[in-house]
């Protein structure tokens, strides 16, 4: 690696993310041609936090370019309960929507799990209905977390081997580090899940030949916490006024790594990427 500059190391999520959306694309192309079926997503926002608000309008804009039919619902801050329920209802029923995506967080007076549990679960696009979930525990990955998708399918681009390795993954949260373990443990890797509570973070880390981070603290990892020729996804995005953080100290970090993602520009675009080609698989499984 001593010849070769930084920029070899890094993991572009844009770059990647436009391949998989060519690949969509042509799927869908082949969809509409051949059944004349449009892939449709719809996607559900409860309340008008910024953060929120930008993640949907990236995934319509994934949509528009991958030839997507994109729904916008909306439903204002202090809807109830039974009112997204009822929502979710209605697209379960709709013929034209093979895809549904509750943007989280909701507002606090609201059940996630309830309401995610409402959605179909073969219209789960998230892959985060109890069903998927639990059908991704036992090795039979249907409609999986994008996010980790989204890891697994950067380590097959790059011909990054699996089996054996010894994988540590940081965050236990149902959307990223639970769904991300079962993964790796599905194709026989050594999984080590650490969280708040571990004691000795860095015992861990240092021993991780593929490292993923969703954590959500600003550059919790140094580059003293990582081996020599790590391969690191960092899942993390702190918005601060002045830019958008990762869980990884970048610079330092990337001097050791053999692969990186950075953030902005890695695990963002490619999670999206990701999400277009559930929505595909959606429609071509249930039109
Ligand atoms: N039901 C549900 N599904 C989700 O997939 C979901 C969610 N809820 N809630 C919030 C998180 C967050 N998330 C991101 C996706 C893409 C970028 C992304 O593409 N970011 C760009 C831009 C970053 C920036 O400029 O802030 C990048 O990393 O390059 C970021 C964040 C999906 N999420």
């Amino acid at each position: 690696m001593s010849d070769e500059g930084y920029e070899s190391r890094i993991i572009d999520g844009k770059v990647l993310a436009k391949k998989i959306e060519g690949e969509v694309e042509s799927g869908i192309k082949a969809l509409v041609s051949d059944r004349g079926v449009t892939p449709g997503l719809a996607t559900v926002l409860v309340g008008d936090d910024p953060a929120s608000k930008m993640y949907v309008r990236l995934k319509h804009k994934a949509c528009e370019r991958v030839g997507i039919r994109a729904e916008d619902h909306f439903l204002p801050a202090e809807t109830s309960q039974e009112e997204l329920i009822s929502l979710i209802n209605t697209l379960n029923k709709d013929r034209n929507v093979h895809g549904i995506l509750l943007q989280l967080p909701l507002p606090k007076h609201l059940f996630p799990q309830e309401a995610m549990e409402a959605i179909a679960p073969e219209k789960d696009a998230d892959g985060f209905h109890p069903y998927n979930m639990g059908k991704l525990m036992i090795g039979d990955e249907g409609l999986v977390p994008c996010t980790p998708h989204g890891v697994i399918r950067a380590l097959e681009e790059y011909n990054v081997p699996i089996k054996g390795k010894n994988v540590v993954i940081v965050g236990h949260s149902n959307v990223v580090g639970k769904p991300m373990a079962a993964m790796f443990l599905n194709r026989n890797a050594t999984v080590s899940v650490c969280h708040v509570f571990t004691d000795d973070l860095k015992k861990y880390t240092l021993g991780a030949d593929i490292l993923v981070v969703a954590a959500g603290v600003k550059h919790l990892i140094k580059a003293d916490m990582v081996k020599e020729g790590a391969v690191i996804f960092d899942v993390g995005i702190t918005q601060e006024k002045d830019g958008v953080y990762g869980d990884v100290d970048f610079e330092n970090v990337i001097k050791k790594a053999a692969l990186i993602t950075p953030v902005p520009g890695g695990v963002g675009p490619l999670t999206i990427a990701i999400l277009m080609k559930h929505v595909l698989n959606c429609a071509e499984t249930n039109f």
